[in-house]
C-alpha cells in the first residue's frame, strides 16, 4: 500500500478532519531521510489501515499548512483526530512512530491489535503460526515445521496467517520475525523453521518447547 501524496489544500481538510485519525508525513523530496520514513508508514499501513489514514504532504509546496505546524525540519509527523493535532514526531524516529500509530491505532476500537496477538501468542502453550494448518500446510517451511512437531509427543496449536492479513502483517513487527512459520512457547517467539531444525539437531527440541 502507497502512501498517498496531498494534492490541494482542500483535500488536506478533508483528511485531516475526518473521524478516523490521519498520520500526516510532511515531506520533501529531496530528503533522503523522508524515504526512510515513508517506508515505514507504509509497512505501518498494511496492519493499521483499517484504523488510520496515512497520507503525506510536500512540506514546501503548502507554506502556510507547515508555519501553522511549525514544521521546522522535514521528515515532520502529525497526528490529527477530526482536525486537531494530537501528537507529533519531529524527525526519523521510527521506534517512536509506530509506538503512537499503535497508541493511536489501537484506541478506535476495543482490543488493540497488539492485546490481540499477545492473546493469540499465548492460545496455547505451544503455538505455531504458519501459512495454511497442520492438515494442510500450504508452504513448504510450514509443512517441514509440522513434520518435526508431530514428531515429538507435545501438544500444539496452530494459527493460519493466510487468513489474517492483519495478524499475518503485524505479527512480524511485534515480535521483529519477518517470516512464518513461527514457534511460540508460553507467548515467547523461538523462532522459525530453520531455529527449530538447530534446536532438534543438538537435541535441546523438546526441552525448548517445553519451555
Ligand atoms: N528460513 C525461514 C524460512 C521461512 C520463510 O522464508 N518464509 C517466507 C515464505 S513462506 C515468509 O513467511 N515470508 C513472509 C510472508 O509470506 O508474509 C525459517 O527459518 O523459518
Amino acid at each position: 500500500m502507497s502512501i498517498a501524496s496531498v494534492k490541494s489544500e482542500d483535500e488536506y481538510n478533508t483528511l485531516i478532519n475526518a473521524e478516523k485519525t490521519t498520520v500526516v508525513l510532511f515531506t520533501a523530496d529531496w530528503a533522503e531521510q523522508c524515504k526512510h520514513v515513508q517506508d515505514a508508514l507504509e509497512e505501518l499501513a498494511k496492519f493499521l489501515g483499517n484504523k488510520l489514514q496515512f497520507v503525506s504532504i510536500a512540506a514546501e509546496n503548502f507554506p502556510e499548512i507547515s508555519m501553522k505546524h511549525q514544521i521546522e525540519a522535514v521528515p515532520t509527523i502529525i497526528f490529527f483526530t477530526k482536525g486537531t493535532a494530537v501528537d507529533r514526531v519531529d524527525g526519523v524516529n521510527v521506534a517512536e512512530i509506530t509506538a503512537k500509530c499503535k497508541k493511536l491505532g489501537g484506541s478506535v476500537a476495543g482490543e488493540s491489535l497488539e492485546e490481540r496477538l499477545k492473546a493469540l501468542t499465548n492460545k496455547a502453550d505451544l503455538m505455531v503460526f504458519m501459512k495454511g494448518d497442520r492438515n494442510a500446510p500450504r508452504c513448504g517451511f510450514s509443512r517441514q515445521l509440522i513434520e518435526i512437531l508431530n514428531a515429538t509427543s507435545l501438544p500444539y496449536e496452530t494459527f493460519d496467517i493466510l487468513n489474517d492479513e492483519e495478524v499475518r502483517q503485524g505479527l512480524k513487527t511485534y515480535s521483529d520475525w519477518p517470516t512464518y512459520p513461527q514457534v511460540y512457547v508460553k507467548g515467547e517467539l523461538i523462532g522459525g523453521l530453520d531455529i527449530i531444525k538447530e534446536l532438534k539437531a543438538n537435541n535441546e527440541l523438546e526441552i525448548a518447547l517445553k519451555g
